[in-house]
């Protein structure tokens, strides 16, 4: 395989008893790439993210995560990614650096590496003040990004973001989307779903999902081409909306 193709994935396939939720999607990504994965509620992004980062198996078809087949080696995916959700962040009633030092021991960093790693976090996210707080106390966009320099901990080949930002303001997302851009400069890729169309216009490339298949796939200048339109919500709406 292609060593800058992080994720490849070949008519991936789950099904549900008689009903398709991921219809043969095919796609790569490459490393670094900033991979944005769009689709309206109920198209089948959470079911195949689930595939790609080895916590479901898919019906059929073919996917390499970080070099890792998803059907034969899962734990090895699990081991070698990121993952970033609104329903799996940091623990509420830890501390800031609280949290750092857990997830840095799930992710079985030794303490020194811990350590190191937890003063350039805070230094980076300039959390000097807030380091000994208790998470659930700190502002949504504030636990986001701390969410997501977690999940960088391991450094990770790929991480995986299942909408990051939902909640917050433009500008706090926009902060958010300068530490994905600094991570995806380092070699990081970066597969992030999203509702917000501003977002969609800051990937690399775009795929959008309608009913379980990818039914369009270019960078968002490309699309907006393809699609005569000036924004990336145009394409989703013509797209998602038929
Ligand atoms: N375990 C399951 N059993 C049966 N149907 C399921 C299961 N999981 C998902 N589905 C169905 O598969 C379809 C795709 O769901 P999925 O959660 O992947 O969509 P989504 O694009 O992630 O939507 P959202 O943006 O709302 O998260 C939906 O119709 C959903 O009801």
């Amino acid at each position: 395989m292609d060593s800058n193709k992080v994720i490849h994935v070949k008519k991936l396939t789950k099904t549900f008893g008689s009903f398709t939720a991921v219809n043969a999607i095919t796609f790569d990504v490459g490393k670094g790439e900033v991979f944005g994965f769009l689709g309206a509620n109920g198209a089948g992004k959470t079911t195949a993210m689930k595939m790609l980062i080895g916590i479901s198996t898919p019906t059929s078809g073919e996917a390499t995560v970080a070099g890792f087949d998803v059907f034969k080696n899962p734990e090895d995916i699990k081991k070698n990614i990121g993952y970033m959700s609104q329903k799996f962040a940091l623990y509420d009633d830890l501390t800031v650096k609280e949290n750092i030092s857990f997830f840095g021991g799930i992710y079985g960093l030794s303490r020194q590496n811990i350590k190191e790693k937890s003063n350039a976090l805070i230094a980076d996210l300039r959390l000097d003040e807030i380091s000994n707080q208790l998470v659930g106390a700190l502002p949504l966009g504030w636990k986001q990004k701390i969410s997501f320099s977690v999940a960088l901990l391991h450094n990770p080949k790929i991480v995986f973001l299942d909408e990051p930002t939902g909640g917050v303001d433009p500008i706090t997302r926009r902060q958010f989307w300068e530490l994905i851009y600094k991570a995806s400069s380092q070699g990081t890729t970066i597969f992030v779903t999203t509702h917000y169309m501003d977002e969609a216009e800051y990937c690399d490339r775009v795929s959008i999902m309608v009913n379980g298949k990818i039914e369009a796939l270019d960078t968002p200048k490309k699309l907006k081409e393809q699609f005569k339109v000036k924004n990336m919500n145009d394409v989703f709406l013509k797209l998602a909306r038929g």
